[in-house]
């Protein structure tokens, strides 16, 4: 994602991102996006897409994470929408209002909803990702819409609830987890097999320390899960058939192989499969604490550490 220090607000920064990216993991393929600011005008665009790149994020102005230089007139932007448009680059969209602009009552992911229905309905052909969906509310938005919408839904959005977000810093993220009735609207959602809805894991990797040291409420906002985020979006769905929120019957092959892999590929006009497949079996692994970067330097927690999950392992194709 391009919510760097600074923000890649330029094709250039971009490609100098993706070749540090590409020199870091080799094998990744990496869908690349730019920050959308005021410098990214409707012939940035032109210029992005023939540089391969792939999406541009829309951060409202101070909703999360580095957004300070972020979007605060979405009308302003309507000429370069219309260019992405024609050029085929989808628009990522964190879609939160600040709370100011809340009505009482009403998530701050609720009320960005109607910005997101009259964006589809000004450029329909423009392929719109609701990133990080957390509410029942925002599940129902996306499908009201035509196939140009889609949402993605997290790993951690599928466990966590405002009750562990509030007071735990390694629960903190943004958009907030919501109530119990939401988080079971999105596994509900998970195990649809509607390709609207497709896995984006939103790992944040903040450094632990700044977690443990942040005064209360103060913790950047970010769960880190990508060590072990497949097997996190299968607890989920175990902790979900306990509940009675959906059964074993929903969870097939078929239906994960969708959520986790095709459809979002299908959505960026990817090849259905890359072809490598994993294995999952249960062998008594529990998530460790933590990892380190190569030189020790950096260490960050990884969510719901301790918990006993499946065992993954990457098959290659030949
Ligand atoms: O939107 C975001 C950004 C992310 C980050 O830290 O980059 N962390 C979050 O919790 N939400």
């Amino acid at each position: 994602m391009p919510n760097l220090v600074p923000p890649l607000t330029t094709v250039d920064k971009v490609l100098e991102y993706q070749g540090k990216l590409r020199a870091a993991s080799p094998n990744v393929h990496f869908l690349m996006s730019l920050y959308l600011h005021p410098s990214v005008t409707p012939e940035t665009i032109e210029k992005a897409a023939e540089a391969g790149i792939t999406g541009v994020k829309l951060y409202p102005q101070g909703a999360t994470t580095n957004s300070e230089h972020g979007v605060a007139n979405i009308e302003a932007f309507y000429d370069t929408f219309a260019s992405m448009e024609k050029h085929g680059i989808v628009l990522n969209i964190h879609g939160e209002v600040l709370e100011a602009f809340a009505p009482e009552g009403t998530t701050l992911e609720e009320a960005f909803l109607p910005t997101l229905k009259q964006l589809h309905e000004r450029f329909p052909n423009l392929r719109i990702v609701l990133e990080h969906c957390t509410t029942a509310a925002a599940v129902e938005a996306v499908k009201a819409c035509g196939p140009n919408v889609g949402a993605t839904i997290t790993a951690h959005h599928l466990y966590l609830t405002e009750a562990d977000a509030c007071c735990d810093p390694f629960a903190f993220c943004k958009p907030i987890p919501k109530k119990p009735t939401d988080r079971d609207a999105l596994l509900k959602a998970v195990v649809s097999g509607n390709p609207k809805f497709f896995f984006g894991s939103d790992s944040a990797p903040h450094p632990l320390v700044s977690k443990t040291t942040a005064a209360q409420g103060k913790a950047p906002a970010g769960v880190f899960t990508q060590p072990y985020v497949t097997q996190l979006v299968l607890l989920a769905l175990e902790e979900g058939i306990e509940r009675g929120v959906i059964s074993e019957d929903d969870v097939t092959q078929e239906k994960l192989e969708g959520f986790l892999s095709k459809f979002g590929r299908r959505f960026y006009k990817l090849s259905e499969t890359s072809g490598n497949k994993i294995i999952l079996e249960r062998k008594g692994e529990k998530i460790q604490a933590s990892v380190k970067s190569e030189s020790g330097a950096v260490e960050v927690g990884i969510s719901r550490a301790g918990t006993e999950v499946f065992s993954l392992t990457w098959v290659k194709a030949a």
